[in-house]
C-alpha cells in the first residue's frame, strides 16, 4: 500500500441486489421453478457486481464472504459444523437442503412446499431473532454441551478465490467466535455457550491459515459483542482467541466493533494483539479521542465515520474538522475510512428513486452513495480539502439546506408537543373500572377468540397492489378488490365463530410503511429495500420532518369492515415506538421527540376510530421490546419515553373503549414494569414456543390486565391440533385467572397461506369451546 493514500473500506454491502434479484432467485428455487445451479449462478452475479462496483467507486478494502444466501450467522454455524442432529447431516460438504432446512424448516416456512427432496417429516427451523438493535434477523445457532466443531464449509475461501479471479484481492469478513457463541443458544440451556470457545478456536485458526495460504493479507473479524455488557469469561475468551489468531502467519486482522461504544470494554479491545481495530464513530463519536490516544502505534485504526444505519448524507467538512486534529502527524496508512458498520442495513442506490422530492433526495445517501462519501473523505485527508473543495461544499450545503428547510420544521407540531399535559397520558378510569364497563358493553364469552390483524398477503393481493401502483388497475378497481377480500375475510371469521374480528389488513403493504405513506414528515421509497430476514425485505419509511397526520388513515377501512357484521371488529394501528424503530429516523433531533410526534398522530387516529364507533382498538408495539438499547444502563431511559409515547397514543378514549396491544418475539421478564405501565386493557404476546413459561413473570408481577398468550406458532407452516392449543391454555390457566385470558395466534398471519390458516383457526375456535366447557 502506498503511504500516499488512506484506504477506504465498506465492511460489507447489501446482498439482495438493486432489483431484489436474491429474493427472486431464492423463491424461485424454493418453489421448484429453477434448479440449484441457477440459484448459485444468480448469487455469483450478485457478488461479482458488488465487488466491481466497490472497486470502481474507489474502495480499497473490498470485503468478501459478506454475501449470504440467507443469513451470515447461519453461514457461520455451518462453517464450524454446528448443525443439530435433527437436520440429518452426516458430514462432508453441507447440502443446500440442510442449509435451507435450518433456515426455514424442511417443509419451507414461508408457505411454499419444498420441491427439492426434503425429508418431509417436518423438521423445524432454527429460532430466529433480531441482530443487535437492527430490524435484521439472524438464525440462532443451537449448541449442545458436548458440541464438537470442525471446518465444514469452504465459503470464505471460495468467495475469496472468486474475487481473486476478477483481479480483486478482498478482505474476507468473518463473524468472530466470541460474538458467535454469545449469539448462540445452549440446547437445554444448562451451560454457557462461551464455555465451548476452546473447541471453536482451532477451527477458526485453521480457516485463517487457509485464507492466508490462498493469498489473503487481511481478514475482517466482526466482534460486535465488544459494545455489549461483557463478563470476565467473555473478556478472557477474547484474549485467548486473538492470541491464538495472532500466531497465524502472514495474516493481519481488522477487528470490527460496531453499533455502539466500546465503553468499559475499551481496555480489553485495545489489549488484543490485532493489526487493526474498527470503531463506530457515529453511535459513539466520543470514543475517537481515547481510542486514538491509547491504541498501539503499529495498529491501524478504522474510523467508522459514515452512518451505516441511516440514510442521511454526511457533512463531510464537519467530519474532517473533527478527525484532522486527532490524527494529525499520523502516517497515512495508520488510518482507514469506513462506515460505522456494514452497509447491509441501508438501501442500495438512491439513483433508483426517480420520484422522490428533489430536496429530500439531495439530503440522502444510500449504500453506493456512501461509498462515494468514503472515497471523498479519504481524498480530502490526503490531498487536503482544496482538492475536492466542490464536493465538500456540496455536502455541507445539503446538510445546511436540510437544517433550514420548511419541509422539515412544522411550528404547529412543535407547538402541540409543548402543549402535552399529564391527563393526556392517563386513561380516565383505573383498569378495574374500565374492565367492568367494557365487559358490560361488549358481552364477550370467557376465553374470547381473536387474531392479531393480518390475513395472508396472497400473490393475488400483492399483484393487485402492484398493478395499481403501475397504473394498470384504477383506484376504484383496486379498492373494490380490497373490499371484496375484506368481506370474504369477515364472512369467514363469522362462519368459523371467532368472537372478535379483524379486517385483515389487505390494503397494507407493510404495517409500518402503510402509515409512513400517509403521515406528513415521512417519505417513502419505491426501491429502497433492506433485508429483514432471509428473502423477506422491508422498505423502511424515511422520517425527515416534524410528523403529523393530515387525515384519518384507517377509519374508512374499519368502518367498511364493521358495516358487514354485528361482531366487534378491532381498529388496527401500529404504535409510535414501532413506527419509529422500523423507520429511518432524523438525526437532527432526539428519537424520543420524533416518537412523541408520531404518538400524537396515532392518538388522533385512535380518537377518530372511537368516534366512528370502534369499541376495540389495537395498537401494535411489535418493536418496543426490540428497541431496548444494547447496554442495560440505557434501558430505563428508553423504556420511560417508549411507554410514555404508547400512553399518549392510547389514552384519548373513554373507559368503555378497549385498547389492545400486541408484541412479538418477546422476552418480557426484563420489561414487565414497562408493560404494566403501558396499561393496555388487553395484550397479545408470542408464547406458543415457550410453553407458556413466559406467563410466570406476569403472575409473579401480579399483572391484572387481560392477556392473549399466543397458542399457534405462525412462523411454522404446521397446523396446530385443537388438543395442543387446549393444553397450552391449561398451562396458561395455571398461571393467570380465567377472566384474564384470551385465545389468539402468536402474531399476524400475513406470511402464511390460507390452506394453513383456515384449519388452524378452526382448531383454535374449537379449543376455546372445549375450554369453556371445562372451566
Ligand atoms: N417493517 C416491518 N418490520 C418487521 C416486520 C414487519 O411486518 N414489518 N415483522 C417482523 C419480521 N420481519 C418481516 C419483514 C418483512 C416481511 C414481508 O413479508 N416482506 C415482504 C414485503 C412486504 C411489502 O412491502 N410488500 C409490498 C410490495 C410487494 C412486492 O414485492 N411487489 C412486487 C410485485 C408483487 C407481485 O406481482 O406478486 C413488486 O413490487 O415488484 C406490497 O405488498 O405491496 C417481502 O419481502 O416479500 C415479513 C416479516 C419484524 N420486522
Ligand atoms: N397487526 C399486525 C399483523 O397482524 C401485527 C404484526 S406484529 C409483527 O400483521
Ligand atoms: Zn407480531
Amino acid at each position: 500500500m502506498s503511504i500516499f493514500s488512506v484506504p477506504t473500506a465498506t465492511l460489507g454491502v447489501p446482498r439482495i441486489g438493486r432489483h431484489r434479484e436474491l429474493k427472486a432467485a431464492l423463491e424461485n428455487y424454493w418453489s421448484g421453478r429453477i434448479p440449484a445451479d441457477d440459484l448459485l449462478q444468480a448469487t455469483k452475479r450478485l457478488r461479482e457486481a458488488n465487488w466491481l462496483e466497490q472497486r470502481d467507486r474507489g474502495i480499497a478494502k473490498i470485503p468478501s464472504n459478506d454475501f449470504s444466501l440467507y443469513d451470515h450467522v447461519l453461514d457461520t454455524a455451518i462453517m464450524v459444523g454446528a448443525i443439530p442432529k435433527t437436520y440429518g447431516w452426516t458430514g462432508g460438504e453441507v447440502p443446500l437442503d440442510v442449509y435451507f432446512a435450518m433456515a426455514r424448516g424442511d417443509q419451507g416456512s414461508d408457505g411454499e412446499a419444498c420441491a427439492h427432496g426434503c425429508h418431509g417429516h417436518g423438521v423445524a427451523a432454527l429460532e430466529m431473532t433480531k441482530w443487535f438493535d437492527t430490524n435484521y434477523h439472524y438464525m440462532v445457532p443451537e449448541l449442545s454441551a458436548d458440541q464438537t466443531f470442525g471446518l465444514c464449509s469452504t465459503k470464505p475461501l471460495s468467495e475469496f478465490r472468486e474475487a481473486a479471479a476478477l483481479g480483486i484481492r478482498t478482505r474476507p469478513v468473518i463473524l468472530g467466535p466470541v460474538t458467535f457463541l454469545k449469539l448462540a443458544k445452549a440446547r437445554g440451556s444448562t451451560f454457557d455457550p462461551i464455555a465451548l470457545l476452546p473447541r471453536l478456536i482451532p477451527v477458526y485458526a485453521e480457516l485463517l491459515q487457509q485464507l492466508s495460504q490462498a493469498g489473503a493479507r487481511w481478514v475482517q473479524i466482526d466482534e460486535p459483542c465488544l459494545v455489549l455488557d461483557l463478563d470476565a469469561a467473555d473478556r478472557i475468551g477474547l484474549e485467548l482467541t486473538y492470541q491464538r489468531f495472532a500466531a497465524v502467519p502472514d495474516l493481519n486482522i481488522m477487528l470490527a466493533t460496531y453499533f455502539g461504544a466500546l465503553g468499559d470494554n475499551l481496555e480489553t479491545a485495545l489489549a488484543l494483539p490485532v493489526a487493526g481495530l474498527h470503531i463506530d464513530l457515529v453511535r459513539a463519536p466520543e470514543q475517537l479521542e481515547p481510542v486514538a490516544r491509547l491504541s498501539r502505534k503499529d495498529q491501524v485504526l478504522s474510523l467508522g465515520l459514515i452512518d451505516g444505519r441511516n440514510v442521511w448524507r454526511a457533512n463531510l467538512p464537519a467530519i474532517l474538522d473533527r478527525i484532522r486534529p486527532v490524527v494529525a502527524g499520523w502516517p497515512l496508512d495508520r488510518i482507514e475510512i469506513a462506515p460505522s458498520c456494514s452497509l447491509l442495513h441501508v438501501p442500495i442506490d438512491l439513483e433508483l428513486e426517480t420520484t422522490l422530492d428533489e430536496d429530500l433526495k439531495s439530503w440522502l445517501s444510500f449504500s453506493v452513495q456512501k461509498m462515494d462519501e468514503l472515497t471523498l473523505l479519504a481524498e480530502a485527508l490526503v490531498e487536503g480539502k482544496s482538492a475536492v473543495a466542490k464536493e465538500l461544499q456540496a455536502s455541507a450545503e445539503a446538510v445546511q439546506s436540510r437544517a433550514a428547510s420548511l419541509k422539515v420544521h412544522d411550528p404547529l407540531v412543535e407547538g402541540r408537543l409543548l402543549a402535552i399535559t399529564e391527563p393526556m397520558r392517563r386513561r380516565r378510569g383505573a383498569f378495574a373500572e374500565r374492565r367492568d364497563l367494557q365487559a358490560r358493553k361488549l358481552g364477550l364469552p370467557n376465553f374470547p377468540t381473536t387474531t392479531i390483524g393480518s390475513f395472508p398477503q396472497t400473490p393475488r393481493v400483492r399483484k393487485a397492489r402492484s398493478a395499481h401502483a403501475r397504473g394498470e388497475l384504477s383506484y376504484v378497481e383496486y379498492e373494490a378488490f380490497l373490499k371484496q377480500e375484506t368481506e370474504t375475510a369477515i364472512r369467514w371469521q363469522e362462519e368459523i365463530g371467532l368472537d372478535v374480528l379483524v379486517h385483515g389488513e389487505f390494503e397494507r403493504n407493510d404495517m409500518v410503511q402503510y402509515f409512513g405513506e400517509q403521515l406528513a414528515g415521512f417519505a417513502f421509497t419505491k426501491h429502497a429495500w433492506v433485508q429483514s430476514y432471509g428473502s423477506r425485505y422491508v422498505r423502511p419509511p424515511i422520517i425527515f420532518g416534524d410528523v403529523s397526520r393530515p387525515r384519518p388513515m384507517t377509519v374508512s377501512w374499519w368502518q367498511y369492515a364493521q358495516s358487514l357484521t354485528d361482531k366487534p371488529v378491532k381498529g388496527m394501528l401500529t404504535g409510535p415506538v414501532t413506527i419509529l424503530n422500523w423507520s429511518f429516523v432524523r438525526d437532527d433531533i432526539p428519537r424520543n421527540v420524533t416518537c412523541r410526534q408520531i404518538a400524537l398522530a396515532i392518538r388522533d387516529e385512535v380518537i377518530d376510530l372511537e368516534a366512528a364507533g370502534a369499541a376495540m382498538i389495537q395498537i401494535d408495539e411489535a418493536a418496543l421490546r426490540e428497541g431496548l438499547p444494547l447496554r442495560k444502563s440505557d434501558w430505563q431511559a428508553y423504556l420511560d419515553w417508549a411507554v410514555d409515547c404508547f400512553r399518549l397514543a392510547s389514552s384519548g378514549v373513554g373507559d368503555g373503549t378497549q385498547i389492545h396491544t400486541h408484541m412479538c418475539y418477546s422476552e418480557f421478564n426484563d420489561i414487565l414494569d414497562a408493560i404494566s405501565a403501558m396499561d393496555a386493557d388487553v395484550i397479545s404476546i408470542e408464547t406458543s414456543r415457550s410453553k407458556m413459561e413466559l406467563l410466570d413473570a406476569f403472575r409473579t408481577h401480579k399483572y391484572l390486565n387481560e392477556i392473549g398468550p399466543g397458542v399457534y406458532d405462525i412462523h411454522s407452516p404446521r397446523v396446530p391440533a385443537t388438543g395442543e392449543m387446549v393444553d397450552l391454555m391449561m398451562l396458561a390457566r395455571q398461571r393467570l385467572a380465567d377472566g384474564q385470558l384470551w385465545i389468539n395466534p402468536d402474531c399476524g398471519l400475513k406470511t402464511r397461506g390460507w390452506d394453513e390458516v383456515r384449519p388452524a383457526l378452526i382448531n383454535m375456535v374449537e379449543a376455546a369451546r372445549q375450554l369453556r366447557a371445562v372451566a
